[in-house]
């Protein structure tokens, strides 16, 4: 039997080694837990192998010291090397796989084909008639055509019934005219609109006969596709520099009354005959499917940021030796340290419950995707609430976790040789993008209300509010019974939602009785909501993390993700104890049992943490990182990576004779008078 942490290698640092060598379980079959498959763990690796034969695949230089253009160009060139050789040279099969290729050999930052393949596809594939995904959807597959998805505006991007952007149907040509009419109109924030998509799905708001009928979906040709250049009535550009993804190319988008033939608008579900009729779709929120689509894979896209960001921290935390715990002896890596354990171990926990949470979101997705071909609706609203609270969930603890993991490189955290700022930057987009997270917390609170109505009604509610049916208990169990089950531990969590959800519930219902509009009255008990909303999916994640645990099968691997989900319910169960410390659900004498179960877990986790984080199996071309490096020579890789920089091309900067010389000059000169 070989190492159980498979990236043991000779010459690598000591101190690294000795962490991979306490590892108690495979790490590559925990990477089959992580990925959903032993093949798909193993084809992952088998893509990475293939792109380091690559050379013309390889950096050029860190990405840090690029400009946006040479960033921008970088990313373009190595779209071309990949979309020629895409089969031949490591025959991707799925989605995943692309977006592991993705990582591994363009990085985060973006690239043209970003959007193309994130949202224009998913778009056309659920929302295109058979006829249009001739003209349109395969063409888009081959990339004959390079598209993205228009929506956002300057003025207007959470409340889609106010997009300014309207398609106004001339019944005698037959037509959509396309206009924006104001500054605010402009779409503003597509990714890849400014310089590199040939067409995009624009959505505007429908009138026919001066009738809203809200946002649609159209096809537009922006570019002219041998030119390029951008066709008559359209002006387009990039809208600047951004805190990080400093690769795609967002865009603004003006369409100065744009003509469109009726047959552009995508009309799977919906449909404008040619005399302007109105045919409704199975269900009013089908055209929001490209957005759903990526909620639904954000999870899994947090997981991995949120994973590389501890494998970076984790694996230098075992290399950075400061400080003394026995003062007899040297100098310990700062991963003895509890404090340091503390600020990393449950992200890792989190991590590791994303990508389970992922998993299931995924499953549910793709059933309801199913579904949705042949106009079945009613899962619709189940995976809306779902995806709208882990979207907003996962990407804010998310950046709770990578500033932690920044935080715990010290100073060399702050240096872009760490990369974490940069994964920082592209994962935070997330709390922004696809639904704005309080909007979308506000969303699924609009269903938990529903839920909380019926069974103030004596209804049943089932599904994924079923234990707001479900008997409770007065008090927490945990620490109360002879045996040790996660189920004490799920039914405190339960409560703790459950409460929130009927307190924000009473609360609103208070306002409408003494007579608040609906509006007004939601609008004031909205921290309340989003808090249930909150409770509600954490409660859901902690769940997921609980089946997986449960199903395993390999003995080591289960005990190994059974110490991270003790980890994780203990942690997250004390982020959030005030909720049931107010009505007497927990005790002090509870709180103390979790926190020194939860101090346990760190002790427990601690042997393992190298090997925690290596599972995930991130390469070095993929980490981008100096203090990631999974051989741990940091040191003098920092030293190597800083000659990079472009001041250190001469020894003296023309700044010096410009402006230093006379500075110090005239400041010598004064000190003599
Ligand atoms: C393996 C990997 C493979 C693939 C990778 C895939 C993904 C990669 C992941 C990451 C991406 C990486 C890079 C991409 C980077 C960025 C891309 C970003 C793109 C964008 O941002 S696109 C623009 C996104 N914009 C938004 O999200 C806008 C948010 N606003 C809205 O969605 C709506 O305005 C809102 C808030 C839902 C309200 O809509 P509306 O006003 O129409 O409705 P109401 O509030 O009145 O509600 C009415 C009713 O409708 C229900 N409902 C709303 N939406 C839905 C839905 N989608 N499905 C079902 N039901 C819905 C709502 O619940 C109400 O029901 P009720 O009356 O309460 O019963
Ligand atoms: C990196 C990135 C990539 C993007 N890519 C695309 C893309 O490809 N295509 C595209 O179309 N768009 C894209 N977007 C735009 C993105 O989808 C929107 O910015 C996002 O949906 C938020 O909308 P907004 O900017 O209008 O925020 P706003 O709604 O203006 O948010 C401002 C504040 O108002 C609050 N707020 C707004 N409405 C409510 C409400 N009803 N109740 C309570 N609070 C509210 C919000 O919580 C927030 O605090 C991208 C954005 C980013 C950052």
């Amino acid at each position: 039997m070989g190492n159980l942490n498979k990236e043991i290698r000779d010459g690598d640092h000591p101190d690294i080694t000795e962490e991979r060598l306490k590892s108690t379980f495979d790490t590559h079959k925990m990477a089959a837990q992580i990925y959903n498959s032993q093949r798909a763990a193993d084809r992952r690796n088998e893509i990475t192998s293939a792109v380091l034969k690559i050379p013309e695949l390889q950096d050029i230089k860190p990405l840090p010291f690029l400009s946006r253009e040479e960033k921008v160009e970088e990313a373009a060139r190595k779209i071309g090397i990949l979309s020629e050789h895409l089969y031949d040279l490591v025959n991707v099969n799925d989605g995943a796989e692309l977006y592991h290729l993705n990582n591994v050999v363009i990085g985060g930052e973006g690239n043209p084909l970003a959007l193309h393949g994130v949202m224009f596809i998913p778009v056309l594939q659920a929302q295109a008639t058979d006829e249009q995904k001739k003209k349109w959807l395969y063409r888009a597959m081959k990339r004959e055509i390079i598209g993205t998805y228009a929506q956002t505006e300057m003025g207007h991007g959470s409340n889609l019934r106010k997009l300014e952007t309207t398609a106004t149907y001339d019944k005698a040509t037959e037509e959509f005219v396309l206009n924006s009419p104001t500054t605010t109109s402009m779409k503003w924030w597509p990714g890849n609109l400014g310089k590199s998509t040939n067409y995009a799905v624009v959505v505007a708001t429908l009138i026919i006969n001066e009738k809203d009928y809200g946002p649609h979906s159209f096809m537009v040709q922006l570019r002219d596709e041998n030119t390029h250049k951008p066709l008559p009535n359209i002006e387009v550009g990039d809208i600047g520099p951004k805190m990080a993804y400093n690769a795609t190319d967002n865009g603004f988008l003006k369409l100065n009354h744009l003509r469109i033939p009726r047959t552009n608008m995508l009309m799977k579900h919906v449909k404008v005959e040619k005399d302007g009729t109105y045919i409704k779709p199975p269900h009013a929120k089908m055209s929001y499917s490209a957005m759903v689509h990526v909620r639904a894979h954000m999870n899994n896209t947090m997981a991995y940021f949120l994973a590389s960001s501890l494998t970076i921290a984790v694996r230098y935390s075992s290399i950075r030796r400061q400080g003394h715990i026995n003062p007899k002896e040297p100098e310990v890596k700062v991963l003895e340290y509890q404090t340091q354990q503390h600020r990393l171990f449950p992200h890792i926990a989190r991590a590791y419950a994303f990508s389970f949470a992922g998993a299931e979101t995924v499953r549910l997705y793709e059933k309801v995707k199913k579904d949705m071909e042949s106009g079945e609706t009613e899962l619709m609203a189940d995976l809306h609430a779902l995806t709208s609270g882990l979207k907003s969930v996962v990407t804010y603890l998310t950046m709770q976790g990578i500033e932690q993991a920044r935080q715990s490189c010290g100073g060399h955290g702050y240096s872009m040789a760490s990369y974490i700022s940069e994964i920082y930057g592209i994962a935070i987009g997330g709390c922004t993008y696809e639904g704005e997270n309080m909007v979308m917390l506000l969303q699924l609170a609009r269903y938990l209300m529903k839920a909380a109505k019926a069974v103030k009604e004596g209804k049943k509610v089932e599904g994924l509010v079923g234990y707001l049916s479900a008997p409770d208990n007065r008090h927490s169990l945990i620490d109360r019974t002879p045996e040790k089950s996660y189920d004490t531990y799920l039914k405190t969590f339960e409560h703790i939602a459950r409460q929130q959800i009927f307190r924000a519930f009473d609360k609103l219902e208070k306002m409408l009785t003494s007579g608040l509009p609906h509006s007004e009255a939601w609008n004031k008990c909205s921290v309340e909501l989003t808090r249930a909303s909150r409770l509600h999916t954490r409660l859901f994640i902690a769940q997921a993390f609980a089946r997986r645990v449960h199903d395993v099968v390999d003995f080591h691997i289960k005990e190994a993700l059974d110490d991270l989900l003790h980890l994780h319910l203990n942690y997250e169960l004390l982020d959030v104890a005030s909720y049931a410390l107010e009505d007497g659900h927990l005790c002090g004498e509870q709180m103390n049992f979790i926190r020194s179960e939860l101090y346990r877990s760190l002790g427990k986790i601690r042997p393992n943490a190298v090997s925690y984080v290596d599972a995930w199996e991130l390469s070095d071309m993929e980490l981008r990182s100096v203090l990631g490096r999974r051989d741990g020579h940091v040191y003098e890789n920092l030293y190597k990576w800083a000659q990079n920089s472009s001041l250190n091309r001469t020894d003296v900067l023309p700044v010096f004779e410009k402006y230093l010389k006379p500075l110090m000059m005239s400041a010598r000169k004064n000190s003599k008078l």
